[in-house]
């Protein structure tokens, strides 16, 4: 039996992490931490996602400290302790002695394998040089694609972002005063660093701002809305851009085929005081009564841009579906255009890191829509080298090293045809 307090969180983040061994994201576990108490969920969560983000270094020092590879779920709460001590800074006497009862509760192989965790959690706690580590490697179904893109210096870049993590990045509505402390940034998102409870900043009951990370707040700016503009915002939920688009006056319909994320599509523009209308369908079956000014599709991805929010996305997913995303995308921009009114502007985007989700499916979709052209970027705050050859915004974690990064996002903007 779990005692109170550390032990809970630390029993709860190994089954977290074991669930993400079977394939489930630390996101879709709503049982998993049932019956503990907030604050313990909370430890137990962020527990688990750094134990995942320093898989490697913790996985370098226990490699230098045994002799034979230990079985996994041993091995895991030998991670969690390396964790919580090198990185997290815990007092070594405390996570030694609670990993060892951890490793206590898993059955034969866990009691046989106590005596290995204790002496190697007390020489691991004294361990030299764990910020000097390499972090953690992207598997090689992703960091191929991703050498070949951007080459090896960068891909360590990126590594080295997923491994600091995210900030808390906040989109304001027009007018709204500053929340204290948040960093103003070029592109006009607000940055907050360190732990903050969203809920008690000060405008979040009247709505003020939203969560946003810097770069997944630029393809509605890019799109431009205007005033009673009518726009569509495909694969909406949970509606950051939705919010954005509304807050210019713009007239917007936000389609989504996930109810469950509609729900908190609705809730943030009730927060936010903002209207939209909303419509769960594939987007593919939506067509709006008369052809639109403008459309901002943020189509199904890898989402191989947001690792540094989500530390377990690399070992849940092992490339497959990424063709069948790929050709989705690419009827979706179809689609797209052809409910928009000549003259008419799409926004393309995708939280990707992967040109066949961005730079390529423009390309290809310019050569399969004659007439269609990209219109350049030109946001306050981007920096020229993020511009891409066919026009678009390529948008990677290690942009920004010096101010935390960023989300790894691309967008560009489409003007059909007159
Ligand atoms: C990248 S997320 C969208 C994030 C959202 N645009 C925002 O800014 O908050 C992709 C969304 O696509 C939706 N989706 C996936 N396939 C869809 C489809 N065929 N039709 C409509 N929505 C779809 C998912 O439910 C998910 O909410």
């Amino acid at each position: 039996m779990a005692k109170p307090g550390g032990d809970m969180a630390r029993q709860g983040a190994l089954r977290l992490i074991q669930n993400v061994r079977e394939g489930r994201s630390l996101a879709d576990q709503p049982g998993a931490l049932r019956g503990l108490p907030a604050p313990e969920q909370a430890r137990a969560a962020r527990l688990a996602a750094e134990t995942l983000r320093h898989q490697g270094r913790a996985d370098a020092v226990i490699a230098s400290l045994v002799s034979r590879k230990p079985v996994p779920q041993v091995l895991d709460v030998l991670r969690l302790g390396v964790v919580e001590m090198l990185e997290l800074g815990a007092p070594a006497h405390g996570v030694v002695g609670a990993a060892v009862d951890l490793t206590k509760t898993l059955g034969k192989r866990g009691q046989a394998a106590a005596g290995m965790v204790n002496a190697v959690l007390r020489k691991a706690g004294g361990f030299q040089g764990w910020a000097a580590l390499p972090p953690q490697e992207l598997p090689e179904w992703l960091r191929g694609p991703l050498v070949e893109a951007y080459g090896a210096d960068v891909m360590r870049a990126i590594e080295a972002a997923h491994q600091q993590g995210a900030p808390l990045d906040l989109t304001p509505s027009p007018g709204a005063a500053p929340v204290p402390d948040a960093e103003a940034l070029p592109t006009g998102s607000w940055r907050l660093t360190g732990p903050v409870q969203v809920s008690a900043l000060p405008g979040f009951d009247a709505g003020a701002w939203w969560v946003q990370d810097a770069a997944a707040a630029l393809p509605a700016r890019l799109l431009d809305p205007q005033p009673g503009e009518r726009i569509a915002d495909l694969c909406a939920a949970p509606g950051g851009k939705t919010l954005q688009l509304a807050a210019a006056g713009a007239e917007v319909t936000a389609v989504d085929i996930s109810e469950p994320r509609l729900r908190r599509l609705r809730e943030n523009l009730q927060r936010c005081k903002l209207a939209a209308r909303i419509v769960a369908a594939d987007v593919l079956d939506w067509r709006p009564e008369a052809p639109l000014d403008a459309v901002l599709l943020d189509a199904p991805c890898s989402a191989t841009g947001t690792i540094r929010r989500h530390p377990d996305l690399p070992f849940i997913r092992d490339g497959h579906g990424i063709a069948e995303l790929i050709e989705l995308q690419a009827t979706m921009i179809d689609h797209a255009l052809s409910i928009l009114r000549p003259g008419g502007r799409l926004v393309f985007a995708t939280c990707s890191l992967i040109p066949d989700e961005g730079e390529v499916q423009v390309e290809e979709a310019l050569a399969r829509h004659p007439g269609l052209a990209v219109e350049r970027p030109d946001l306050t705050g981007i920096e020229p080298g993020w511009i891409t050859e066919e026009g678009g915004l390529r948008l990677r974690p290690d942009f920004w090293a010096d101010r935390g990064g960023m989300d790894g996002f691309y967008m560009a903007r489409l003007r059909k045809p007159s």
